[in-house]
């Protein structure tokens, strides 16, 4: 089937792999978006995965004790490279081809970054994950998806989190707050809603790149906003919308 985008970029929140633990990973979790991840190759579209390490460790958890906030990024970074090689676990166990490419060389481990290799094996249908974040401290892993898929081409990001879309406040701290189906990338950034870094927007703004924000929590709903429904906020600049 035809799908709206052919070359996506999924960013996958680090908490969400705690599942109900509270910290570290859920294997079973990892499995069911690694099967979500299949479903979208399944349709013929291209994905590379940035996944957070929020499960694990954020960096401002050692700035906020008085502790050296690179130290803690660095930290934060190898965090996300222990979930991307889960997630690479869970791909491969089902038949799914994936690579992971880290900011951070560590040979041993999994192969470095470049965009020319990514693209490759993009083209190739493999599954990219995109481990260490930009390889920077003073960035997020929202930052590090904005960045890739401009660096790859992606005609889209999805924001994989905690909730379901956009809303008009924290929807975690404001039962009132309305879910907006539709918004701009600029508007995301005047109200100051905080689903995403303002870094990573103005990103993806300025590449053209629509976001489009959904549950992570939520089986098969990657692939159910691939193929046109699903439940989800797309933020994209009015000139981007979709006529119909
Ligand atoms: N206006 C808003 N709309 C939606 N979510 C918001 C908004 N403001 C704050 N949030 C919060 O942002 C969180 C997602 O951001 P983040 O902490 O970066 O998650 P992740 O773990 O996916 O990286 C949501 O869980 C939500 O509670
Ligand atoms: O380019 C990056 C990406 C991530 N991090 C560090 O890695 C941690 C985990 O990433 P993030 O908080 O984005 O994970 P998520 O919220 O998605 O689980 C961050 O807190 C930072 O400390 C970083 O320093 N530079």
């Amino acid at each position: 089937m035809t799908t709206r985008y052919r070359r996506v970029v999924l960013k996958a929140s680090g908490e969400a792999l705690m599942g109900s633990q509270g910290f570290g990973i859920d294997v079973s979790v990892v499995d069911r978006i690694a099967r979500d991840i299949a479903e979208a190759r399944s349709l013929g579209v291209e994905v590379g995965v940035v996944i957070g390490g929020g499960n694990i460790f954020r960096g401002v958890a050692v700035a906020s004790k008085g502790g050296d906030r690179v130290t803690g990024d660095h930290m934060g970074m190898l965090a996300t490279v222990i979930n991307s090689l889960a997630l690479r676990t869970s791909l491969v166990k089902i038949g799914v081809e994936a690579v992971v490419l880290s900011a951070i060389a560590m040979p041993e481990l999994c192969e470095s970054f470049s965009q020319r290799q990514a693209t490759t094996y993009m083209n190739q249908g493999k599954v990219v994950i995109f481990a260490g974040g930009t390889g920077n401290p003073f960035f997020t892993t929202d930052s590090a998806a904005a960045l890739r898929a401009a660096e790859i081409g992606a005609d889209a990001l999805f924001k994989g989190t905690q909730v379901d879309g956009v809303y008009s406040a924290d929807p975690k701290k404001d039962p009132a707050a309305t879910r907006y189906e539709r918004i701009s990338h600029q508007q995301v950034m005047a109200d100051g809603l905080a689903v995403m870094d303002t870094a990573a927007i103005a990103l993806a703004r300025e590449n053209h790149i629509p976001i489009i924000v959904f549950s992570i929590h939520e089986e098969g709903g990657f692939g159910a906003i691939l193929k046109g429904g699903g439940h989800c906020t797309v933020v994209e600049d009015a000139a981007q919308a979709d006529p119909h």
